[in-house]
């Protein structure tokens, strides 16, 4: 079984679990209560890439690239270089077809909610560009008694229709079944709100966010999700898509995403 770090913050309020296997935050939870959607059937600790947690998405955000839906890191053993109670700090190497890249996952569990900072060096001799994402699945009661708040003024491509420009909506995204949506250059700060509770989703670096869910007829293709549990989940993507990221020889990139429950 590969290695799961075990965090808790400070305070207590929060633990959350790191899988190696793809630098994966499995779970996060706070005051007991679980934050992040994993499916029932998805073995969190087992050598495969289920639709749950936060899957790292490098060096290609789904099919923005040449290569692999979605890249290669997520499903392939990272190496822990610091573990401590409350924060880690992973890295993996890429070389050849895929780039020359060393990219590091480090998550730093706070006592209302876990920062995830990524970062890739170009450790090649000439310029590589990639996209990539922290592919985030939040945990919800019900799709259908969701909000989104922050996207209104932003444009979107709708991935379900071929990436079609869609003007903005002015807003709030209400009830997000079967949505696949690009939003480009979007607000530093989201919230998710749910009748139970809210969470502020902040990222920096990533230009973009995805804002997924499958809605009952796609979640039946994925054979980890079991019936109904695509209501009980919508993936908010911190992402760099719009435009894909060159980095000259030596230089990093960095991205963030910090999520944040809310008082009630
Ligand atoms: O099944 P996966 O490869 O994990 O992809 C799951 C989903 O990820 C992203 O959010 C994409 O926007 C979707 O188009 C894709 O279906």
């Amino acid at each position: 079984m590969l290695p799961i770090l075990e965090l808790r913050s400070k305070g207590g309020r929060s633990t959350a679990r790191v899988s190696s296997f793809g630098a994966r935050l499995i779970d996060w939870t706070f005051e007991g209560q679980p934050h992040l959607f994993m499916p029932q059937a998805g073995a969190a600790d087992e050598m495969v890439a289920p639709h749950g947690g936060v899957p790292v998405l490098f060096p290609q955000f789904g099919l923005f690239g040449p290569g692999r839906k979605h890249g290669v890191v997520r499903d392939r053993d990272w190496r822990v270089e610091e573990q401590g109670e409350s924060s880690c700090l992973l890295r993996t190497r890429l070389r050849g077809e895929d780039g020359d890249f060393d990219v590091f996952l480090r998550v730093d569990l706070h006592d209302d909610g876990p920062d995830l900072s990524f970062s890739a060096v170009n450790v090649g001799t000439q310029s590589q560009s990639f996209t990539a994402g922290l592919h985030t699945y939040l945990r919800v009661p019900n799709i259908e008694t969701t909000l989104l708040e922050g996207l209104e003024a932003v444009a979107y491509e709708d991935a379900l229709q071929n990436l079609t420009p869609v003007e903005p909506a002015w807003v709030p995204l209400t009830a997000p079944v079967n949505v696949d949506r690009v939003y480009v250059a979007t607000p530093r700060r989201l919230q998710l709100r749910t009748p139970d509770f809210a969470l502020l989703l902040e990222q920096s670096g990533f230009h973009d966010t995805v804002v997924w869910n499958p809605g009952p007829e796609i979640a039946k293709t994925f054979a980890d999700l079991n019936d109904g549990e695509w209501r009980t989940f919508l993936c908010v993507e911190a992402a760099q898509i719009r435009p894909p990221v060159t980095l000259g020889p030596m230089d990093t990139w960095y991205g963030t995403q910090k999520i944040r429950r809310l008082a009630a």
